[in-house]
């Protein structure tokens, strides 16, 4: 294994034996490109700047850099094996001896700041972002210039994602792989989305639905916080089918009639 980019010397690399293959919950969704056969795993490329390379910053000349990047896009509900997929990828990039950096976004305070960890508990050492402009200064320009892939975590969290990517990918020559929802509890565009016309490939991940076991594509909100963005596990949400996640709005908006008869009626009495 190569070198992996970490904000400190103790990276934490544990494996576990996974209960659930998400190598085997890619969605049947024709015309999404699946990237789990390694053989689409992208290959090594090495190449040094040709002079007619047409760089902006005088500061970046003169470094090796590949060509042309590549952005890969990992999505799917929660728990379908998003994060799990990034490090096994990330991993498996750096044992090709590419030289690797994960970021994720500060806002997911869940397992700890300063790794990304699945909700199996597998766990690798990460960039915690705000944006991800600030990544360049943060990691120093000369590790920036050596650096050859950058996995990002919780992807829907970052604004500035989008322009992010395209200036690592088409200028910078990184392999750029995202991992984030598709869509919120609400079943709207979050974010990562946006990133689609840009990228080599999708993988879109399904869990399990927690109701009936069938695969889940979305991510019900169990609970009725109505923010777009929080942060929270099984607790908040779960994965659910599309059978699942209609009845559980149905039993939400339900709940939510019973309350408000019931205030209503608490209010005539006063
Ligand atoms: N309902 C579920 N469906 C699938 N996996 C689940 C479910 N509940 C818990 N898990 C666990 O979550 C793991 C995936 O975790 P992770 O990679 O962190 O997912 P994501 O990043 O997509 O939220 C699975 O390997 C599985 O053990
Ligand atoms: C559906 C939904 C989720 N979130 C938050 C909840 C978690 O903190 C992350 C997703 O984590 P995972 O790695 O995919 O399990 O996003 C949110 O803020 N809003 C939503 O609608």
């Amino acid at each position: 294994m190569k070198s992996l980019i970490f904000p400190t010397r103790t990276a934490a690399i544990l494996i576990p034996t996974l209960v659930f293959n998400p190598s085997k919950s890619l969605s049947s969704i024709s015309n999404f490109i699946s990237v789990r056969n390694p053989k689409f795993l992208p290959h090594i490329r090495h190449l040094r700047v040709s002079s007619s390379y047409s760089s902006p910053s005088t500061e970046e000349n003169g470094h090796f850099q590949k060509t042309e990047g590549e952005i890969h896009v990992i999505v799917g509900p929660m728990f379908a094996g998003k994060t799990t997929t990034l490090l096994r990828r990330v991993k498996s990039e750096s044992s090709n001896g590419r030289n690797v950096a994960v970021i994720k976004s500060s806002k997911d305070t869940r397992y700890g700041l300063d790794s990304i960890v699945t909700h199996d508990g597998e766990k690798l050492s990460c960039w915690p972002l705000e944006a991800l402009s600030s990544f360049k200064e943060r990691i120093g320009l000369e590790a920036y210039h050596k650096l050859e892939v950058i996995g990002i975590d919780e992807a829907q969290f970052f604004e500035d994602l989008y322009d992010f990517c395209i200036k690592a990918a088409d200028h910078d020559g990184k392999t750029v792989i995202v991992a984030g929802l598709d869509g919120d509890y609400l079943r709207r565009s979050f974010g990562v989305l946006d990133i689609i016309p840009i990228a080599d490939s999708i993988t879109k991940l399904k869990a399990r639905c927690e109701l009936c076991g069938n695969p889940a594509f979305f991510t019900l909100r169990k609970t009725e916080e109505t923010e777009r963005e929080l942060v929270a596990g099984a607790d908040v949400y779960m994965p659910v089918c599309r059978k699942h996640y209609v009845s559980g709005q149905v039993v939400k908006q339900a709940a939510r009639n019973v309350i408000e008869t019931h205030n209503l009626q608490c209010g005539s009495l006063l």
